[in-house]
């Protein structure tokens, strides 16, 4: 019998279900590709940007924002569009909308469209993730008996190895595959001339002062804002082991992203995700981070935070207004790490601001706690520079400021 007759005929009960969700995942699957079709035509002709109609827990969020940019705009430049509205909201809502095309396509309506992407990533960094996991392991062995220099010493390399880790980002790499092949430890040194602004020293007297002066079972509590599932989250997570197990801190507070973001971000699937393959390792040294690292999640050592804030387009010095509630809880932390590039230029608005503008004042108000951005530079935008550094970069490396090439650790906040 051909398979179009065989199709043709009615399918016996047994299997009849099957078939319904089968097909309607195809019919999803075809109005999904073609909602994101429609987005990609509105990108690339300049269409007007609409509004957000399907329900979500942001839309009128959302909708309201793109009010806003219609409020900045004069009679005659018509609506916000594509090629003439801010950087920084338009590649926010380009994802957004790619979110909505897929919610708006049930049963595929959870699906992560980047999940094949982040978990290839993984595994495609495995060697140095072994070595990572494996000079960890090797660490915490000796931890004890480190002198203050030489912990100082371990915390600034894990330091560099999480900012560096902020280079396997797909959103830059525009979703080809930039996993992390060499060993980065031992490319500290080489990778060092590349640190554009090196407040590390900050982060130790800050984190070792308090670790000092703090009375028994008091809280030392680090926040990390998480940036690139991959190589990246393993490079955070390590460094945070090493926080705990140096007493450097009691607690670290983990927020990542509510829907799928900017191809490489972290969601809360793949926090645990990788947590998980990590546990299931079949190397040993690698295998017991994993096992530690989810007993520090049941201790509530590590803790897990979701919010709507991170995936909308506001710059963080509106925070306190739109999300006072995350607002609060950043204020809990007595250290706040944020990773990456988006985050950079939330927390500085995307302005154009002169290379040597302090970065407080770049932060415009925005101070829930000690701060300090891991990023690698992959946007025009960069502060706190000594005078002459950038126009110095420019004539040397005239693509510094988008390559991921060179890194800031830039901290903000008294001592
Ligand atoms: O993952 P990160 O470090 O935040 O990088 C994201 C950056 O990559 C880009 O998407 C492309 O360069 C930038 O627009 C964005 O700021
Ligand atoms: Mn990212």
């Amino acid at each position: 019998m051909s398979p179009l007759a065989a199709a043709a005929r009615p399918a016996p009960d047994s299997d009849r279900p099957c078939r319904t969700f089968l097909a309607k995942g195809m019919e999803a699957e075809k109005k999904a590709i073609s909602l994101l079709s429609k987005l990609r035509n509105e990108l690339q002709t300049d269409k007007p940007i609409i509004p957000l109609v399907e329900k979500f827990a942001d839309t009128d969020i959302w909708n309201q924002y793109l009010e806003h940019q219609q409020s900045l705009l004069s009679e005659s430049d018509g609506k916000p569009r594509w090629f003439y509205s801010p950087w920084l909201f338009v590649e926010c809502y380009m994802y957004r909308r790619i979110h909505e095309a897929v919610i708006q396509s049930p049963p595929i309506d959870d699906f992560d469209v980047f999940k094949e992407s982040k978990e290839q990533n993984f595994f495609e960094s495995q060697e140095s993730i072994i070595a990572l996991g494996t000079h960890l392991q090797e660490l915490l062995k000796t931890i004890e008996d480190l002198d203050e220099n030489n912990l100082k010493n371990e915390f600034f390399k894990l330091l560099q190895i999480s900012l560096w880790g902020n280079k396997c980002d797909l959103s830059l790499s525009s979703g080809n595959t930039i996993s992390q092949k060499t060993n980065i430890i031992n490319s500290l040194e080489h990778f060092r001339p590349f640190i554009l602004v090196n407040d590390m020293e900050h982060l130790w007297s800050l984190l070792s002062n308090r670790k000092k002066t703090r009375g028994k079972g008091t809280v030392s509590r680090v926040d990390i804002v998480l940036d690139n599932s991959g190589f990246e989250l393993v490079t955070d997570l390590i460094l945070a082991d090493f926080l705990l197990s140096s007493k450097l801190a009691t607690e670290v507070h983990f927020y990542g992203k509510t829907i799928p973001w900017f191809v490489s971000d972290t969601t809360i699937h793949d926090f645990n995700w990788l947590i998980e393959q990590v546990k299931h390792s079949n190397h040993k040294h690698l295998s017991k981070c994993g096992v530690d690292w989810e007993n520090y999640i049941k201790m509530g050592r590590w803790v897990y935070h979701d919010h709507i804030f991170w995936t909308l387009p506001h710059e963080f010095c509106a925070m306190s207004q739109v999300a006072p509630d995350l607002y609060a809880e950043l204020q809990k932390a007595h250290l706040i790490l944020f990773k990456g590039d988006l985050n950079y230029r939330k927390l500085t608005g995307d302005r154009k601001w002169e290379f040597t503008i302090p970065f407080h004042q770049a932060l415009n108000g925005f101070h829930p706690a000690p701060l300090c951005s891991i990023r690698t530079l992959k946007a025009e935008i960069q502060v706190g520079l000594q005078p002459g550094q950038g126009e110095q970069l420019t004539a040397s490396d005239p693509n510094w400021l988008t390559t991921g090439k060179y890194g800031v650790f830039q901290f903000d906040g008294p001592l």
